[in-house]
């Protein structure tokens, strides 16, 4: 066998992540079903890459234990295309998953695997085909002698930050996939705020389209670089004949389930990542477009004053508080669903991963790494002094335009549960006695004391 690693599915990020791969010195090799997507990438390297739409022919070609990596839909094709490696694979072979699998799928595949013998990794894969192409951020989970047998080769395509490769193991078994999954909940949070933030800018204020993009693409030299705030400008300057393409583009925000995985599982661990749950409700509302022009006629129109008090700065203070807050409600939900799952997940390693190649790479993320690799067992971002010294600058700024575009009627839901979660985990003393002594009225789910061990119950009436 002459290659080391073979890759199933040569569509848009398997075709990609090959060709990067050979223009590394890798030896590997591409299999798919449709013989001419294999032949395309065997004559495009000059040969240098195998072609395979033979499955027996590809699986014997790689070298074992052989590491094969599928990029196929998540969910049933998945399943689809291991039921069919199956009957090649020998015992100490091991599959990658580069899809966006669910991280219980990939929970159950491990199993599943293991029954006969072979590994099973889930790995994310971010930066889209550009970032497949040229160096993606990614993110694996699986047993370090896995990682081990395919390290040099993610290391020598991955994106690299100060030299450093952005891929490094995440944690065991379905650990890279929720590392993942949490990251594009990060994604939409962070899209959403910038959706906001161009709502206030254009529609309340009436900012043109060209004048934001310069707007985004300065902001995109400060404290909020990153490839978000970086699309931003480039989609905002994009013409249709003398038309501004986003003018007419339609707004029903579609999603394929990672953001509403993150936040049905932070829930299900009990931490919360309110401005996650706001970006997904938000998708969801923009997709009831006629509800909402038949509401629209009904309550008249949606602005109720002018937000003309909200400078550009605030915006930008604002957006950057509430980024930070969106990174630190999910690497806290990482750190609850590592210890939950026992995934072993290191946060400062997350945090090194995501500083290139991935869709929500930033120069935050180097402050964040710096404040996890300073106090490794720190609960939450917000408690670190540095981040509690910068928020406390930030913050008055986001308060303000909350404030403001609330009383202007425009909907900002990540912004506002944003500046409701830092407010929420600042205050020692919550209102939640009361909620603990309603419930205790109705349903004698009984209570704790501030002055007493135990738990209490009482005859309200
Ligand atoms: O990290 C990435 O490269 C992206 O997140 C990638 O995984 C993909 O574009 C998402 O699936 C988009 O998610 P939605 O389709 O749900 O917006």
């Amino acid at each position: 066998p002459q290659y080391d690693f073979g890759i199933m599915g040569l569509g848009t990020m398997g075709r990609a992540l090959l060709l990067n791969m050979a223009d590394h010195g890798n030896a590997v090799c591409g299999w798919n079903r449709d013989p001419s997507k294999a032949q395309a990438v065997q004559e495009e390297t000059g040969g240098k890459v195998g072609g395979f739409s033979d499955l027996g022919l590809f699986v014997a070609a790689i070298r074992k234990p052989r590491a094969i990596m599928i990029l196929v839909p998540a969910g049933g094709p998945t399943d689809g295309v291991l039921q069919g490696l199956h009957p090649y694979l020998d015992p100490g072979d091991f599959v990658i998953d580069g899809g966006n699998a669910h991280f219980k799928d990939t929970e159950r595949r491990i199993t599943e695997m293991g029954e006969f013998g072979f590994g099973f990794m889930g790995m994310g894969v971010s930066g889209g085909e550009k970032g497949a192409r040229y160096g993606p951020s990614m993110m694996p989970g699986g047993t370090p002698e896995q990682y081990e047998r395919i390290r040099p080769i993610l290391e020598s395509v991955a994106a690299k930050y100060d030299g450093e490769p952005c891929v490094a193991l995440m944690g065991a078994r379905s650990g890279g996939h929720y590392v993942k999954m949490v990251h594009n909940g990060i994604e939409y949070a962070v899209m959403q705020l910038i959706a906001e933030t161009y709502d206030i800018l254009h529609r309340a204020q009436g900012r043109g389209n060209d004048d934001l993009a310069q707007m985004f693409g300065r902001w995109n030299q400060g404290e909020l670089q990153s490839f978000l705030v970086e699309i931003t400008s480039i989609v905002l300057a994009e013409k249709d004949g003398d038309k501004s393409l986003v003018d007419l583009i339609s707004d029903k925000a579609k999603s394929k389930g990672t953001g509403k995985w993150t936040s049905q599982d932070a829930m299900d661990l009990g931490m919360p990542v309110p401005s996650i749950d706001a970006a997904v409700n938000a998708r969801e509302v923009s997709g009831y477009k006629g509800d909402r022009e038949a509401a629209e006629k009904l309550y008249g129109t949606p602005l109720l004053g002018n937000v003309s008090d909200i400078a550009e700065g605030d915006l930008e203070k604002a957006l950057l508080a509430s980024m930070i807050l969106c990174y630190a409600q999910g690497l806290a939900q990482i750190r609850a669903a590592s210890d939950e799952y026992k995934y072993g997940t290191d946060l400062p390693t997350v945090a090194k991963v995501w500083r290139a190649g991935c869709i929500i790479r930033s120069r935050e993320l180097a402050h964040i790494q710096a404040a996890y690799a300073n106090r490794t067992d720190l609960p939450n971002l917000l408690l670190d002094q540095d981040y509690s010294r910068r928020l406390h600058d930030l913050i008055p700024a986001l308060r303000k335009v909350v404030v403001s575009a609330t009383a202007a009627g425009i909907p900002i839901p990540a912004y506002a549960a944003s500046l409701n979660y830092f407010d929420s985990y600042r205050t020692g003393r919550l209102p939640a006695n009361l909620i603990q002594a309603q419930r205790d009225l109705f349903g004698a789910h009984t209570y704790e004391r501030l002055d007493k061990e135990g738990s209490f119950h009482t005859q309200w009436e």
